[in-house]
């Protein structure tokens, strides 16, 4: 798995050829080693030139990271990512600006990495200039990922290591900094060039998100590839271009200096129509950029490819719900499987019953279901059976004839079923349905037409039907309040949502449903998260997106974490109560014990961290790090 002997040979060669000879050895390296090996030689450095890596005075430094605070603030997260991923191989790792000044980096576990060591610190100048060829140095002059190892550096002194490095570039086409691994043996050149590429685009598209953009376009070529997230536009609300990804840019050829301003600029479309399409949840819109090309474009949730759970762009398009990528992703393997055959049945014109209790997320599974379907152009028309009074239902559902009743609209109107002609119809609390109705609806599902109460002539529709219910049907067919008939016709592919609290990788939805509520600005601590882990959740994730709504409000702007304090009192209460060891049988350990203690001051201060732990006399870090021990 190590640099095969004979790329180090070729390496070799190219550098005998090139340092001995004077001769281009073209083939044997990438062309960014040679053009850097030519600067390098340009600017009289010596190959075995010492180097010293100095930090910068403290006063450099504090200008350094804050000229380079949006790109810190971005890569944040994905390095702690990256580094999670690659230190157990014994990468460090590096974020650099965009002259090679380290800004921040990780230097891996305890392996002999002296060097390493020595030169990834933050402030330290890793420049070409500095260092000679190295894949940092390469990436930001080509502007393209590279691998560089051994003996393809230019100093001596540095052919012990092995690197691999891609530029970061912002939404306006610049390169501001880069993303390398590196390490004292040999690297997989094709995972660690994979990997610093991931990095880079992940990084891109949070610059992207912190544009804080109206509206951000997914753009797809109208093949049937699968999407990806590398083109990306962000638009403000005027339809003005706040950014672009790189590789907008290269299919459309716009360079830097010269770019389009709006929207319009771009596409043959009008702005006003794609933000009415979007907030119609019309996707995707097909568009032709004015080059001649045809895209398909697509409202873009920043935390693909978990739209449901991860969060919507910052300030998405008014009242527009969070979209929907092609194949959902719910969080939970057992109902993603669900998912994918539901979709499969819904390409046979299957009908879809969906079955949870209250707030498990059945409308959000319809509204995803129908985005994926092959009607996703046409209308999603919900209604809710139960709520609607039962003499005005028919009206709603068949639409009515002009003078069909007293108030009939003048020149009639057309019902839910019409409406949704060339889409979905979603029939929410089916079961709630009067009987009367029922037939009539068995009707229309064998015919595929309605009549307009008041109305003679018929007319065929073609629409997908998604039906909800909480209840039990087959216990409703029992009770004589459910036609068995129509319960066979609508039940094509059965879904069950599980309740909240049952779900598979519940702790991973908790996340990311904090990402979502929050739009990125908090994460759950851990203590919060145990709380919420421990909760029943008898209104399952309508009632966590409330206690997450009141908790963003709870807590102050600045804060980012949740904290127990921040959460509704009435989880704390119902939470502690049930799980509190005291609460059961006699406990044993004394760590048991402690425990008890901290849950129950917990509880008596209404999961007020400060007052419980004044209450049991220790610090409040000492409480957070029982309640984080508590955890592992
Ligand atoms: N997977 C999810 N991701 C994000 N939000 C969700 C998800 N599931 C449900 N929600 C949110 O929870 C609330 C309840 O969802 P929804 O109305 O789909 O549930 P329901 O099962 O149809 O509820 P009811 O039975 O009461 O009609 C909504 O605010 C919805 O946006």
């Amino acid at each position: 798995m190590n640099m095969p002997s004979s790329s180090i040979q070729r390496s070799k060669e190219a550098r005998e050829a090139f340092f001995q000879r004077g001769q281009l050895p073209t083939g044997l390296v990438d062309d960014a080693i040679l053009n850097s090996w030519q600067r390098c030689t340009a600017q009289h450095k010596s190959v075995t030139e010492r180097v010293e890596y100095d930090t910068l005075a403290r006063s450099g430094l504090a200008e350094l990271l804050e000229a380079s605070r949006t790109l810190m603030e971005a890569a944040n997260e994905p390095l702690e990512q990256l580094n999670r991923t690659v230190s157990g191989a014994g990468y460090a790792l590096l974020l650099t600006d965009h002259r090679g000044h380290a800004l921040s980096a990780y230097r891996g576990s305890s392996r002999a990495d002296r060097l390493v060591k020595q030169a990834f610190r933050q402030g330290v100048n890793l420049s070409e200039q500095r260092i000679g060829t190295s894949a940092m140095s390469c990436a930001l002059s080509e502007g393209r990922p590279v691998a560089v190892s051994g003996p393809e550096h230019y100093l001596s002194a540095n052919h012990i290591l092995h690197c691999a490095a891609a530029p970061i570039i912002d939404p306006q086409g610049r390169t501001i900094g880069s993303i390398d691994i590196t390490r004292e043996h040999p690297l997989v050149q094709g995972s660690a060039l994979s990997l610093v590429t991931q990095c880079a685009k992940t990084i891109e598209r949070r610059l992207m998100a912190m544009l804080e953009p109206y509206l951000v376009l997914r753009l797809d070529w109208e093949l049937q590839e699968p999407a990806s997230d590398d083109m990306l536009i962000a638009l403000g609300a005027e339809g003005e271009l706040l950014g672009m990804t790189p590789r907008v840019r290269e299919v459309m050829g716009l360079t830097t200096t010269d770019g389009p301003r709006g929207f319009q600029d771009l596409f043959d479309l009008r702005f006003e129509s794609v933000v009415d399409a979007a907030r119609r949840r019309q996707s995707p819109i097909l568009g032709q950029a004015h080059s001649g090309l045809s895209f398909s474009l697509h409202p873009f949730s920043q935390q693909t490819p978990c739209l449901i759970q991860g969060s919507a762009q910052r300030r998405p398009v008014n009242d527009s719900p969070p979209p929907v990528p092609r194949t959902p992703d719910f969080g939970d393997p057992s109902l993603n499987a669900q998912t994918t055959l539901a979709l499969r049945a819904m390409s046979k014109r299957l009908p879809i019953l969906i079955q949870g209790d209250t707030g498990t997320g059945k409308e959000v599974m319809a509204q995803a279901l129908h985005r994926n379907s092959d009607k996703h152009s046409g209308e999603f028309v919900a209604i809710n059976c139960a709520a609607i009074p039962e003499a005005l239902i028919e009206g709603e559902l068949f639409g009515h004839m002009e003078g069909a009743y007293t108030g009939a609209r003048r020149g009639g109107a057309p019902g839910k079923i019409e409406q949704a002609d060339g889409g979905t119809l979603f029939l929410d609390e089916i079961g709630d349905m009067p009987l009367a109705l029922q037939s009539r609806l068995l009707r229309v599902l064998e015919t595929q037409e309605v009549i307009r109460l008041g109305g003679r002539t018929t007319k065929r529709i073609d629409f997908q039907l998604i039906c909800a219910t909480h209840r039990n049907l087959t216990e409703a067919v029992a009770l004589g309040e459910f036609r068995d008939d129509l319960l066979y016709r609508i039940k094509g592919m059965p879904l069950s949502i599980p309740p909240l609290r049952e779900r598979t990788g519940l702790r991973e939805f908790l996340i990311g449903q904090c990402d979502q509520v929050t739009e990125g600005r908090r994460q759950l601590s851990v203590a919060s998260l145990d709380i919420l882990l421990a909760h029943e959740w008898p209104g399952n994730v309508r009632e966590l997106r409330h206690a997450l709504t009141y908790a963003d409000v709870m807590a102050e702007d600045a804060q980012v974490t949740i904290e127990p304090d921040h959460l509704p009192m009435d989880l704390l209460r119902t939470t502690t109560t049930r799980s509190s060891p005291l609460s059961g049988r006699a406990v044993g350990t004394l760590q048991t014990l402690e425990w008890a203690a901290i849950e129950k001051a917990m509880a008596q201060e209404e999961g007020n961290v400060n007052a419980a732990a004044k209450r049991l006399g220790i610090s409040r870090a000492t409480l957070y790090r029982r309640l984080k021990q508590r955890k592992a």
